[in-house]
């Protein structure tokens, strides 16, 4: 995908002017309660806050209530109890089209419509909004440029001439058509495959962030979720929520043995994978003995791959460049103590608000 920035468009009632400040709390949900008719309760007494700006994980195992909890902010699923606030305003005295058209929704599969090309699937809610069609025409290029789908290629197909990725990025981009304040999505990267979903998660990530897009995003994925959190609420049963924490925190302070279960065995791994090998954490090059053949990695390596390298590597060290200019030796102790700052950092961060 391209790093083209997409501008503001349109009017906005929930984000440019709202008073929400990022970090402030956006959406609000105070002793939330679904009870199916069939009285199954998916969700009880839910206390949860979405900050302005963040990108929020709901995560858990099957039919734990994540998928309702996400469909209430839209009220595509109606609360039996308690009460929504997003942006300060309760969701229920919010007319149910109006606010669906400023809360982009992505599900598995999209749910493109077949019969309209790709740039007719991305205009649907502009062209609800009747937005004319240069205007249109405009922002529908700057999406799919975005989201990494040249224009020229792309707008004129049909969603059965593309691939599930390629789908996937059109449900994307359809959603961020009118730049919505909030963004929800459920399982999104679930149908791609392996592969190119990481692609598309980190892509994902630098877009949102780009575009400062509150996201409740559901999965069921662990890995998932710690890629992509700003912070990740692990859920059990009937809509409880047993920790909601960053990523790291989650990983390395796991509140429960529920969270310790659900995130499993890979935990160590998994936060290596959330830290990148830097300058400060590197030993002298005069360790190295002369004639040794080392691997050389570049700085920014995650520490995952980092220790993968190291795994193999007959000395247990591997040189860190920059550029084509080695600047350090990390050995596997270099890489404990980088997994200790991480931690250590994080944790102050969370001690100082
Ligand atoms: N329309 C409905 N009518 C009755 N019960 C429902 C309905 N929708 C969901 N449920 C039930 O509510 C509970 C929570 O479902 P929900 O889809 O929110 O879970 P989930 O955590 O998203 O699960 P999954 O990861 O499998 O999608 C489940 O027991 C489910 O069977």
């Amino acid at each position: 995908m391209s790093s083209t920035r997409t501008s503001r468009h349109g009017s906005d009632p929930v984000g440019s002017a709202s008073t929400v400040a990022p970090g402030d709390v956006l959406i609000r949900f105070e002793d939330v309660r679904k009870e199916f008719r069939n009285q199954t309760v998916a969700v009880d007494d839910l206390d949860l806050e979405v900050r302005k700006g963040e990108l929020l994980v709901l995560v858990g195992p099957s039919g734990c209530g994540k998928s309702t909890t996400l469909r209430m902010v839209n009220r595509l699923v109606e609360p039996t109890g308690g009460r929504i606030l997003l942006d300060g305003a309760d969701i229920m005295s919010t007319d149910a089209v109006a606010l669906r058209r400023r809360v982009g929704y992505v599900i598995q599969n999209v749910g493109l419509f077949p019969h309209k090309t790709v740039a007719q699937n991305v205009a649907t809610v502009p062209g609800l909004l009747g937005w004319d069609r240069k205007r249109t025409r405009a922002r529908v290029e700057e999406l799919l440029t975005l989201v990494g789908l040249a224009p020229e290629t792309y707008s004129k197909r049909f969603p059965h001439e593309l691939s599930g990725g390629e789908r996937q990025r059109v449900g994307v981009a359809r959603a961020l058509a009118v730049d919505p304040p909030v963004l929800l999505m459920d399982e999104p990267f679930g149908a791609v495959d392996p592969e190119g979903r990481r692609r598309l998660q980190t892509e994902f990530r630098r877009i949102q962030s780009e575009l400062g897009t509150t996201v409740m995003l559901v999965t069921h994925d662990i890995d998932e979720a710690v890629l992509l959190g700003d912070r990740v609420a692990v859920f059990s049963k009937g809509g409880i929520i047993e920790q909601i924490d960053t990523p790291l925190r989650l990983l390395s302070q796991p509140a429960n043995a529920f969270v310790e279960n659900f995130i499993g065995a890979g935990r160590s791994m998994r936060m290596l994978g959330l830290g990148d090998v830097a300058r400060d954490d590197l030993r002298s090059l005069d360790a190295v003995h002369p004639g040794a053949e080392l691997a050389s990695i570049p700085l920014g390596t995650t520490l995952d791959e980092a220790f993968a390298e190291l795994a193999v590597s007959e000395t247990g060290a591997v040189i860190v460049t920059e550029g084509d200019q080695p600047v350090g030796l990390l050995t596997a102790d270099d890489l404990l103590s980088s997994l200790r700052r991480l931690v250590a950092e994080d944790h102050r961060e969370a001690l100082a608000g």
